[in-house]
């Protein structure tokens, strides 16, 4: 494993968010740069929730200025998802039990092993700067407590696989996965990323439940179209979903 041209690298003690910290220094920054936590003080979670990160987990965000159009900077959730589960299969030899869940969640055994939440700063035209966080639980599962109702179960890397690896390992073969997924997706496009992702998707072809605050859709599980879209075969026809959270 060879960390990746191109890409700076900083490792934080401490910090309230990496994200918040990708937002504070990315003016200031020549290139794409990881920003990896050994702690966050208020790490957050998609739909505004928290994300508890507790030591020997992984946090961290990579800050970088997305090349294509606008409306394809979001897709690097995929990209971020398929590098995830590449760099679980690096560190522990094996990728049986492994799922990506849509739009951007990683399984580990039907479990939610990491949680990747992208925000961007923007001048209304396009997207200035991409700030890619990316949550793991390495080594504990602290969101136990207070999961909502029928959310997936977390799991570690460690409960379920005896592999203990730390947060800058884990950064080393991300770090190699991102750009190599980066590099076909400024490539060749999203196709290859979503034909790679689809090939690890969890529940593909099953009935599953999208739910938005405004409203509940049960259907198959049919594919994710070019646009990042999740599509649902219904009871009313073919539906194309942008945004929600999955239930099995
Ligand atoms: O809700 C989710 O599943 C997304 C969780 C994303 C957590 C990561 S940890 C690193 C980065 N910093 C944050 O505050 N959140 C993201």
């Amino acid at each position: 494993m060879s960390w990746p041209a191109g890409y700076g690298k900083r490792v934080l003690a401490e910090v309230d968010s990496t994200l918040n910290e990708a937002a504070r220094i990315a003016g200031q920054l020549a290139g794409p740069e990881w920003i990896l936590a050994l702690r966050q003080t208020q790490g957050r979670g998609r739909r505004g929730r928290d994300w508890k990160d507790p030591k020997g987990n992984f946090a961290a965000t990579l800050v970088m200025r997305p090349q294509g159009a606008p409306d394809q900077a979001a897709l690097r959730s995929f990209v971020a998802a398929l590098a995830v589960y590449d760099a679980c299969v690096a560190v522990t030899g094996r990728s049986e039990g492994l799922s990506l869940k849509w739009p951007n969640d990683v399984l580990l055994k039907g479990g939610k092993l990491a949680g990747i939440l992208l925000e961007s700063a923007g001048n209304g035209q396009g997207v200035n700067h991409l700030y890619v966080g990316i949550g793991v639980n390495l080594v504990e599962t602290p969101m136990k407590e207070w999961l909502e109702p029928g959310a997936v179960w977390p799991v570690s890397l460690l409960s379920e696989t005896g592999v203990q690896v730390s947060p800058e390992e884990f950064l080393e073969a991300l770090a190699e996965a991102f750009a190599r997924y980066e590099q076909q997706f400024t490539t060749y496009g999203f196709e290859p990323i979503r034909t790679a992702w689809l090939e690890r998707a969890a529940k593909l072809g099953e009935v599953i439940t999208a739910r938005t605050a405004s409203s509940e859709t049960d259907g198959t599980f049919e594919t994710v179209d070019a646009s990042g879209n999740l599509v649902l075969n219904t009871a009313k026809g073919r539906v194309s979903i942008p945004a929600a959270d999955i239930y099995f």
